[in-house]
């Protein structure tokens, strides 16, 4: 059962237009003249419970807008969005969306900077009308996932940036939302903290059923997390589906690098192998791409293996990173 719907969404902005040079900006601030900004265009699309998805596109594609939309921040110029039946942006029916949402963004805490990180739950626990009963249960959980033990009574001021992102974690679940919006959630954490993170993410995900919209620009967190994604770009969905298909859709790639002992002569191995992979060199690396449905891993490191003495050789599979970048620079998928 689905608990978003976003149906025809459509956000026009309008912008003073501003006039260049001090006087132009007073001008500006007594002009009635706009021009529109069309960040989000006639956007659907439909979450279930506990499903996790990524909202991804490059800077300035509409991702914050939609967000801010479904937080109720926001209200559509044009279209509906619904939160297990009610919307967001409707004065009456906000109430009953508010204590179904967290939020954490990345780059911004919602703690209180000065206290310690314990009172601050207890605060959100009575804003919220969290039970005793609740509130134990959650902060042993989370507590527990998050390893805030160690930090728990220091104030948010004093916290690292990875303690301070687990303690914004822990803080949005606390009246435990059905839904959370997490917005750049590892930006700037090192790789063990942003595993913990992750695994911490899976964890709630699984125990409480969480619907989670993943907005990001990290696509390992994409990959590790989602299975689903919704690709925007210049405002409009360009894909909505699983990650398996995008990269079906692209072919199913391969790239091995490879150092040689011998000097490796590129019109030669392009001759060989060229209709079937793209080769290039890179600080004495030969780095070749390729097509599995056009030939096998086998075969081309059967080519390679004959012709050189190996050094040191490195086999991946096509990043979603490179898929992604690919669709922002042709818009198509
Ligand atoms: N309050 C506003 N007034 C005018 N234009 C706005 C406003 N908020 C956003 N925009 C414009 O709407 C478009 C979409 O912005 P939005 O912040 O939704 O993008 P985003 O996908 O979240 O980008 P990023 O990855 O950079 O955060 C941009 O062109 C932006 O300049």
């Amino acid at each position: 059962m689905s608990i978003i719907e976003v149906k025809g969404v459509r956000k026009v902005f309008k912008k003073p237009v501003r006039e260049p040079g001090l006087i132009g900006m007073f001008k500006t601030l007594f002009s009635f003249k706009y021009t529109k900004v069309e960040a989000v265009r006639d956007i659907s699309f439909s979450l279930n419970k506990g499903e996790i998805v990524g909202y991804i596109g490059a800077n300035g594609a509409g991702k914050s807008t939609t967000i801010k939309m479904m937080c109720g921040i926001l209200t559509p110029t044009e279209g509906k969005i619904t939160i297990d039946g009610f919307e967001p942006y409707n004065p009456k029916e906000r109430k009953h969306v508010l204590n179904k949402l967290g939020v954490v963004f990345g780059q911004r805490t919602q703690l209180w900077w000065d206290l310690p990180l314990i009172e601050s739950l207890v605060i959100l626990k009575e804003i919220y009308d969290v039970t005793d009963k609740d509130y134990q249960e959650r902060y042993q959980f989370l507590t527990k996932v998050l390893e805030l033990d160690s930090f728990i009574n220091q104030p948010v001021r004093t916290l690292s940036l990875g303690q301070r992102m687990r303690a914004d974690l822990a803080a949005s679940l606390i009246h435990n939302p059905k839904i959370l919006f997490l917005d750049e959630p590892t930006i700037g954490l090192d790789v063990l903290v942003k595993d913990r993170m992750i695994e911490a993410i899976k964890e709630i995900n699984q125990r409480y059923e969480t619907t989670i919209v993943l907005t990001t620009h990290n696509m390992e967190d994409i990959t590790d997390l989602c299975k689903r994604v919704i690709i925007l770009d210049e405002g409009a969905i360009l894909y909505d589906g699983p990650i398996k298909s995008i990269k079906t859709k692209f072919g199913d790639m391969r790239n091995i690098s490879f150092l040689s002992k011998d000097q490796v002569n590129l019109e030669h191995l392009r001759n060989v192998l060229g209709t079937y992979a793209k080769i290039d060199e890179v600080d004495g690396y030969i780095h070749l791409t390729f097509d599995l449905s056009m030939i096998s891993v086998n075969e081309v490191l059967k080519t390679i293996l004959d012709l050189y003495r190996i050094e040191d050789i490195k086999i991946e599979e096509n990043s979603l990173e490179s898929i992604v970048k690919k669709i922002y620079e042709t818009k198509q998928v």
